[in-house]
């Protein structure tokens, strides 16, 4: 029987998990600056920037004012993710950790019981603050999934596509990720979900994943076929489970970078022109981008490589289609995006960051090769740069800290990948300071719930729309929808993608706190800035 989308959906066995029926606003903003309707939060929301200049010599800071209204449609909707490399270490073990939470599953491990849970998620495990008690004036702070209605993780129902044809209950095992108690009590859902055949363009990946490529789409690359197909196993798993919305996630090998050539992926129209001819250059996760673009489906890169070229952002703000990667910030980069920041924001002199690890999963495999690991170099390079650009009192133009990345392929390890970091530092009067860290990242279950977040909320700002909101009561613009380029996503994102010709922030808690208020503004809510004046102006 030819592979088909089969899904786990949301009518699977009693949900004795966590409640997940449909989200209803959480909390009341009680304000005449928000309005609640039927199925919308609006919201008429002032944005204060400083805008700095250069007078003689002199900088100038000046505040403004930027008024905008929003619009959040609160309806959640019924929603499906389709994981390209579902068969993997991350597609298994975040299908498998979804059904565990929606079913309520607990199983036995060798330390006791376990219960399911979204440990490691942004969204599900994690509380923001929404402001001060009225009386005792303590912080309330709430879930973040409260901030705004989104989608229960519990509710998405999941297919995809892998190379390899093994179901996912063959696919968890060669995973190696899950304790035996928690398998077993999802073999069988997992044995009914099979990948869809998917493109397998060799050159793509490392020559070491040749033997698992035995669900492969067949057919010339030299035509829109691919991207045909991929369109209408979208449409036909939308309509299979009746959802409302569907978005797709790259979770699939590492490929090399794809080589950006004038007249071949520099516009949307010379992309689509290489694909029809099937260029060399033009790889399996941009053709996917390209049909989920086309298909007005939400793409997100979960891998380091340079999906989105030019021509691929250029047809997604052409469709105001939703894009977003690349590569998910999981455990070594993740620390030091927040290491880095620490130590250059107080003002100590990073001079050299030596980040080697070592893994034994296929992912480790696939990065075994060169070329493989230099898309993975650079994704893991990058991190610090904005950090050390942003402080020109420890850094001259253009200086840099050393920054070294090694990854060895150790099969021993599997999922269990080993980082050791060191990061050494100049101090006050000459002195050193040396940082080294040993992490073990179990890095399936430290990437699969940013899978998750970066659904939730990529689907969210489906429903958010903003226009300037008018000053002198002329008629303004219609509501429109954010940046195709959804750098939102920034937070669980290795190298950040940012709408063309806008700078990059990796800074973790920044990354947090800009996603964090961008929704307040969606509720009419100022920034939260940690100024606590209630609790010293007294
Ligand atoms: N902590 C993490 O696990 C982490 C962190 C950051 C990035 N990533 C990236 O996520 C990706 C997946 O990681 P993983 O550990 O699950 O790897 P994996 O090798 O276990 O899974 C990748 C899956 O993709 C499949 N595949 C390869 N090419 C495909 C194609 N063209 N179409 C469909 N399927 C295809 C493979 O058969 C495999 O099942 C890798 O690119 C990895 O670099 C992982
Ligand atoms: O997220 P992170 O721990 O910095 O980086 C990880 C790398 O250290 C690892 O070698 C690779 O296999 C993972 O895909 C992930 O990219």
């Amino acid at each position: 029987m030819a592979p088909h989308a089969e899904i786990a959906n949301g009518d699977g066995p009693a949900n004795n998990g966590v409640s997940s029926s449909t989200q209803k606003v959480a909390f009341k903003v009680n304000s005449p600056n928000v309005e609640y309707t039927d199925n919308q939060i609006r919201s008429k929301y002032t944005y204060y920037t400083t805008e700095v200049s250069k007078v003689n010599g002199q900088y100038v800071a000046v505040p403004k004012e930027t008024k905008y209204d929003f619009s959040v449609d609160t309806k959640v909707p019924k929603m499906g993710m389709m994981l390209v490399g579902l068969g993997g270490n991350n597609g298994t073990t975040v299908t498998a950790g979804i059904i565990a939470n929606r079913r309520g599953l607990s199983w036995q491990t060798r330390r006791g019981e376990q219960e399911a849970n979204y440990y490691g998620s942004l969204i599900m495990g994690s509380t923001v603050k929404l402001g001060t008690d009225a009386k005792t004036h303590k912080d309330v702070n709430i879930p973040f999934h409260d901030l705004l209605p989104m989608v229960h993780p519990n509710d998405i129902v999941i297919g995809g596509w892998d190379i390899s044809k093994l179901n996912l209950a063959e696919a968890m095992d060669r995973a190696q990720v899950l304790e035996p108690g928690l398998k077993q009590l999802v073999a069988k859902e997992m044995a009914s979900m099979v990948p869809l055949p998917s493109i397998y363009y060799p050159d793509f990946i490392a020559a070491n994943q040749e033997k698992r490529a035995d669900n492969v789409i067949e057919g010339t690359k030299a035509s829109m076929a691919h991207v045909e197909k991929i369109r209408q196993d979208i449409r036909d798993f939308k309509a299979a489970n009746n959802l409302d919305r569907v978005i797709v996630q790259w979770t699939a090998n590492t490929e090399r970078f794809s080589a950006l050539i004038d007249g071949v992926n520099d516009t949307a129209d010379n992309l689509l022109k290489a694909i029809e001819n099937g260029h060399e250059e033009v790889s399996p996760s941009t053709v996917f981008a390209v049909a989920c673009i086309l298909e007005n489906t939400p793409f997100i890169n979960g891998s380091p490589q340079n999906t989105f070229v030019p021509g691929a952002v250029e047809l997604a703000e052409r469709h105001k289609a939703f894009v977003g990667g690349d590569d998910f910030k999981s455990g070594q980069t993740k620390m030091k995006s927040a290491l880095v920041d620490f130590l250059i924001n107080a003002g100590i002199k990073l001079t050299s960051v030596a980040s080697y690890n070592h893994l034994g999963n296929n992912d480790g495999k696939n990065l075994s090769e060169q070329r493989q690991f230099r898309s993975k170099e650079i994704s893991k390079s990058n991190v610090i740069d904005d950090m050390v650009e942003a402080n020109t009192v420890l850094y001259a133009p253009g200086e840099k800290p050393d920054h070294t990345v090694v990854i060895k392929y150790m099969p021993a390890v599997g999922d269990d990948k080993r980082a050791l970091d060191e990061y050494y530092a100049e101090i006050f009067l000459g002195g050193h300071q040396t940082i080294s860290l040993f992490n073990v990242c179990e890095d399936s279950l430290l990437a699969s719930p940013l899978i998750i977040d970066l659904v939730l909320i990529t689907e969210l700002f489906t429903r958010i729309k903003w226009k300037a909101a008018s000053t002198d009561g002329a008629a303004t613009k219609d509501f429109e929808g954010f940046h195709s380029v959804l750098s939102v996503l920034s937070y669980m994102l290795k190298a950040p993608l940012t709408p063309p010709g806008t700078p990059v922030v990796n800074a973790l808690a920044k990354q947090r706190s800009a996603l964090i208020n961008i929704m307040r503004g969606c509720l009419g809510l100022q920034p939260e800035s940690d100024m606590t004046l209630e609790h010293k102006l007294f």
